[in-house]
């Protein structure tokens, strides 16, 4: 039997170019999960290879803007001159079917989700280094270097930031960073379990 009906919402954060969407991909292709990721909105323009509704749901602004008055978002920020979201009725469906959903969002947004759901974990991933934070948006080849150098200026202010999250990950290596992410949510899922147990038993012995 499952003592937690609920699913368990885990939030990864960290700035661009991290490698949040690699480590991602690698965490989903693990065996034995009940991870679903949560596909986000946005007005930015898909990049080459992006695919509409699995990598994001790509809408113009005006859309995006009606969908915040409809409150349709968990949470929503502008980043970088685009605005993403996270829509609400995804993950309260997924999470009510007990599923693990996963959030891949930037740090304001992922601030706002701490103050509705107490009970969510959040992650923050970090480079090994800032050099290496700035090579991988380079190597990724998608942003402009103007637009590279507003992310690295935005990361500075993320990293101060960090402190607020429950657990902070090296993403020195793709699969120890999933590896170490994948700990977190089976402890965090023990934890769960075993506070119901507890109140299950207690509930018992009156
Ligand atoms: N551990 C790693 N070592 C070396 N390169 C990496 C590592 N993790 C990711 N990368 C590379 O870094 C680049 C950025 O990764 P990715 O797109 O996953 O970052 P992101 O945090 O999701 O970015 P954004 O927030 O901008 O969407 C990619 O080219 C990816 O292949
Ligand atoms: N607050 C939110 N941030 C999001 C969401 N979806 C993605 N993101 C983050 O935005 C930046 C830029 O993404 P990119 O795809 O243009 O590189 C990055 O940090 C994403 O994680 C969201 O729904 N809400």
């Amino acid at each position: 039997m499952k003592l937690n009906e609920r699913g368990l919402l885990v939030v990864i954060s960290g700035p661009s170019g991290v490698g949040k969407g690699t480590v991602r991909r690698a965490l989903f292709q693990m065996p034995h999960h009940d991870l679903v990721y949560s596909v986000s909105m946005t007005t930015r323009p898909p990049r080459p290879g992006e695919v509409e509704g699995v990598d994001y749901y790509f809408v113009d602004k005006e859309t995006f803007l009606q969908r915040i008055k409809e409150n349709k978002f968990l949470e929503w920020a502008e980043f970088v001159g685009n605005y993403y979201g996270t829509p609400r009725d995804k993950v309260d469906e997924q999470l009510d079917k007990g599923k693990e959903v996963v959030l891949e969002i930037e740090v304001e947004g992922a601030l706002q989700v701490r103050k509705q759901m107490k009970e969510a974990v959040f992650i923050f991933l970090v480079p090994p280094g800032k050099k290496a934070l700035y090579e991988r948006l380079v190597s990724r080849g998608t942003e402009s270097i103007d637009l590279i150098n507003r992310r690295m200026k935005k990361a500075e202010s993320e990293f101060l930031l960090a402190h607020k999250y429950d657990y902070i990950v090296v993403n020195d290596d793709v699969n120890n960073a999933a590896d170490r992410i994948m700990a977190i949510i089976r402890a965090e899922h023990a934890k769960t379990e075993r506070t119901i147990h507890n109140y299950i038993k207690m509930i018992g012995e009156k």
